[in-house]
């Protein structure tokens, strides 16, 4: 007997990220774009999404979608949302989803920071870097953001609790981290590669952890190069370490759980960006990709 196991979801937010530049080489016109979302079932013959339930989905850019709870093309079976009381759904995607479980996992089980340390992070007022800054807070750290813009590096300070925040636009980096940073760097966070990096790979101690989360800078390059890294890798004795988040999917929800508690601590505080209408999705890509945004980019349906 064949039972069907499908159910229609209906999108609510998209999520809106870097990496959507990198992969996007890959697809053909006519292809669906990458991504996730979160969406609301609302038909289904299948028990375990019954309608009305939230899940997040790899679906893509589309409004609708039917879904037998398999993979999809782009990533992971659809996860039903977790109970998150009465904060926003959106956070699904955010904080406490994918880019959240990003900056958890990814500085903590590779940067392996230790109290009184100095950490600095690239893009740092988005999605990621804001969070792993205000983790590396929680853990005792010296904290330097570097960012494109003052509006954003105030926000990191002022708000967050970062010590310091360098804008990469105007200072010069590497006078600014020997100013703000002149017991050197432990632990580097890396959302961006490129220039930024090899700058602030040059003012690590010996023995620094360089956590690879992203490469925006070189997004739209078509070949990985190595970069003149290797000489401070040689003479700091450094460990540097790349990372997909989804190497951790079987720890997926102590990082949710965990994120959970501590805004409830107030000890993490997120910002969203939202664009509203599905027709304005590639406006909030593009638009993210310029330095636009301040936290989680997302559209709202
Ligand atoms: N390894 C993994 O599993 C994952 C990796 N990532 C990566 O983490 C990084 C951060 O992601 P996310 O927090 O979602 O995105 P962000 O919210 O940080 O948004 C991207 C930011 O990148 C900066 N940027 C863009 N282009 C450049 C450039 N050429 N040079 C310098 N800065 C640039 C801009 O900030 P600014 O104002 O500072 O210029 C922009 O706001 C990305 O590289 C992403 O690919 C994300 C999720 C999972
Ligand atoms: C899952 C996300 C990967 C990157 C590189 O952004």
């Amino acid at each position: 007997m064949c039972i069907s196991t499908e159910f229609l979801a209906e999108a609510v937010y998209l999520s809106v990220d870097p990496y959507m530049r990198a992969y996007s080489s890959k697809l053909k016109p006519g292809d669906t774009f990458l991504g996730s979302q979160v969406a609301k079932i609302i038909e289904s013959k299948n028990p375990k999404f019954p309608v009305g339930q939230h899940i997040v989905g790899y679906f893509g850019w589309r409004t609708h979608t039917i879904s037998d709870g398999g993979t999809t093309t782009f990533g992971n079976a659809p996860m039903i949302v977790p109970n998150i009381g009465t904060l926003p759904l959106s956070l699904a995607l955010g904080v406490l989803g994918m880019t959240g479980n990003t900056a958890y996992f990814g500085f903590l089980e590779i940067c392996t920071p230790r109290v009184g340390e100095t950490v600095v992070i690239s893009t740092a007022a988005g999605a990621v870097g804001s969070h792993v800054g205000q983790i590396a807070k929680i853990k005792g750290c010296k904290v330097i953001g570097v960012t494109g813009s003052d509006e954003k590096g105030k926000w990191l300070v002022n708000e967050l609790g970062f010590d310091h925040f360098i804008n990469y636009k105007t200072d010069d980096l590497d006078k600014a981290l020997s100013e703000c940073a002149p017991e050197g760097v432990d632990c580097y966070f890396d959302n961006v590669g490129g220039d930024i990096s090899s700058i602030i790979m040059r003012h690590m101690n010996n023995f620094g952890r360089i956590s690879v989360c992203g490469a925006a800078s070189t997004y739209n390059e078509k070949e990985a190069k190595a970069s003149t890294i290797q000489r401070s890798m040689i003479s700091f004795n450094l460990k540097m370490e790349g990372f997909l988040v989804q190497r951790w999917n079987d720890r997926w929800n102590e990082g949710i759980q965990q994120n959970l508690k501590w805004i409830k601590q107030g000890k993490l505080k997120y910002r969203e960006t939202v664009t509203e209408g599905f027709e304005n999705m590639f406006e909030a890509f593009t638009d993210m990709l310029q330095g636009g945004n301040v936290g989680k980019v997302i559209v709202k349906v």
